[in-house]
């Protein structure tokens, strides 16, 4: 990242093709996302995971997205593409978080289902382990997908929180509410997948580049979109921030 760390942060999650990779990055996305989840329309296999990421080349930070990995699947991605951040969306527990986070040495952020007040009760366990958070729609039991549904939800539930760490939303965002959900909470990054696309996993170059830019002038109505003001240079020693309140 570079002097401007207080920017809000913009991440394109589900990429799998060349084309949508490139979108994201001309765009200016700061995070760029992939998904390694078999039952997901936006899985990305290991064995493309390689020379896609490569287009990267150091435009943005890569995230791998993933569900209750276990230790061989965890080792496998980093082998494979060696991710700035890996991105936990499943119901790993802060213990599970830590031990991720100390084994492989990758920021971690960690994904809330949120769907009320209640859900919240366990964010400042997570904060204290994981380097950031994102809040996403808390899914139907039985859902096929514990993410990536395209549903927003009351974002007021995540409006004023301070746990230390950089917050993002997600979940449902688009480049036509995007504006609305910074103006009602105010977050340190945007997450988006569904909303760029034009059927579940098949990304739209134009829906990108319009995401991104209605998130950047969201962003410049709120010179100070965020009270929290972070670094994204790798990971960093959590324990002397560590605030559960
Ligand atoms: O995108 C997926 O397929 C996915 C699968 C499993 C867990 C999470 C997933 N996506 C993440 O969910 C949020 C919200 O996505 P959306 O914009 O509502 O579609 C986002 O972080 C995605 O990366």
């Amino acid at each position: 990242m570079g002097s401007d760390d207080r920017r809000l942060e913009v991440k394109i999650c589900g990429l799998k093709t060349a084309e949508a990779l490139d979108a994201a990055l001309d765009a200016g996305a700061d995070l760029v996302g992939f998904v390694h989840f078999p039952k997901s329309p936006r899985h990305l296999a290991l064995a493309e995971a390689p020379a896609l990421v490569a287009r990267v080349g150091g435009r943005a930070r890569t995230v791998a997205l993933l569900v209750d990995p276990d230790e061989a699947l965890l080792a496998e991605v980093v082998a494979a593409f060696s991710p700035d951040l890996l991105q936990l969306h499943g119901k790993e527990t802060p213990a599970r978080v830590a031990a991720i986070r100390a084994r492989f040495g990758r920021e971690v952020m960690k994904a809330l289902p949120v769907a009320s007040r209640a859900d919240l009760d366990n964010l400042p366990a997570y904060a204290e382990v994981a380097d950031r958070i994102l809040f996403d729609a808390k899914p139907d039991p039985g859902a096929l997908l514990p993410g990536g549904n395209g549903r927003p939800f009351d974002w007021h539930l995540v409006a004023g929180l301070d746990v230390g760490r950089p917050l993002m939303l997600s979940g449902g965002l688009t480049a036509d509410n995007v504006s609305q959900a910074l103006s009602e909470v105010r977050m340190d990054g945007v997450d988006v997948s569904s909303g760029v696309e034009d059927a579940p996993g098949v990304k739209s170059p134009a829906k990108i580049r319009a995401f991104v830019a209605a998130a950047r002038r969201a962003a410049a109505g709120f010179p100070d979109p965020s009270a929290r003001a972070f670094k994204a240079d790798g990971p960093e020693d959590l324990s002397p921030k560590v605030r559960a309140s």
